[in-house]
């Protein structure tokens, strides 16, 4: 029988997962925190199939309810991450993207969590992203054209999308709830989600968005991070995961599951910072 895009897709999501668990879970491990998405589902598999001898030690802390439940489901330990003492870092964390560039910059938010996501991450001396072939691009703004999702406080969604359009969105909105479910998604922190479409975005930090050139990732995120009402941005961006341990919003290696059934890792390249 012939294999379905679909099918293809998730095969894909879970030989990334599995090669990721593999490569970066030590059974010394005891703190992993696990991210939000349909990839993630196969990082718990993956990580519940090592078993409790690997696993009875570890703690696994989630980016939000989807995660917690995934968690919870598959008999692994849960704890959150406001009971990590200050200065205590988790070992590694894992979880997907919705795009993700040649510099492992990243999109992250289409499934409405990324603001636990960030803290997370950035709370892990490693931060692996798994992915399926879909999410490899050169430039953020190429393959994930919904826009990039901002986590806002509803009473200033409307300035806010005012602010986006000044800096060059084209058509930014508040994301809807489901369908039948009239009004905005709300997130689990209670905010709004926002989605800004810009022109593709350049990596590096030159920014020349005032001579009519495009705005690169970290110069973008620089400014949207700044507008007052915006709790956090789906750009997961600034200095790559093998420069600073913990801290990092970029990962230390992405996963890609790739069509013809093998996994493509990609890595920054380990300049000094
Ligand atoms: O808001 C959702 C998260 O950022 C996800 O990690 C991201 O959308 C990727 O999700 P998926 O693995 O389902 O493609």
């Amino acid at each position: 029988m012939a294999t379905s895009s679909a099918q293809l897709v998730e095969t894909s999501k879970r030989l990334a997962a599995y090669q990721a668990v593999k490569d970066y879970l030590l059974p010394t491990y005891t703190r992993i925190g696990i991210g939000s998405g349909s990839t993630v589902v196969y990082v718990v598999e993956a990580i519940a199939a090592l078993g409790p001898v690997v696993t009875a030690s570890m703690t696994f802390y989630p980016t939000g309810a989807q995660s917690e439940e995934l968690i919870e489901a598959a008999g692994l330990n849960l704890q959150y991450i406001n009971k990590l003492a200050p200065g205590d870092q988790l070992d590694v964390a894992f979880d997907g993207a919705d795009e993700v560039d040649d510099d492992l910059n990243l999109i992250k938010g289409g499934g409405a969590c990324l603001w636990q996501e960030k803290i997370v991450a950035t709370a892990a001396k490693q931060f692996v992203c798994v992915a399926d072939f879909r999410k490899l691009s050169s430039q953020l703004g190429t393959s994930w054209t919904k826009g990039i999702p901002i986590e806002v406080l509803p009473m200033a969604a409307p300035r806010i999308l005012g602010e986006l359009k000044h800096l060059g969105s084209i058509n930014p909105k508040i994301r809807e709830g489901l369908p039948g479910k009239a009004g905005a998604i709300v997130t689990d922190n209670g905010m709004w989600i926002i989605d800004a479409p810009f022109p593709p975005l350049a990596s590096g930090k030159d920014c020349n968005v005032d001579e009519g050139g495009s705005w690169t990732v970290d110069a973008l995120a620089d400014r949207l991070i700044k507008i007052p009402g915006v709790a956090e941005i789906g750009l997961f961006y600034g200095k790559n995961g093998l420069q600073v341990q913990s801290g990092a919003q970029k990962p230390v290696a992405a996963y890609f599951g790739m069509a013809d059934g093998t996994v493509k890792i990609k890595t920054p390249p380990s300049t000094k910072a």
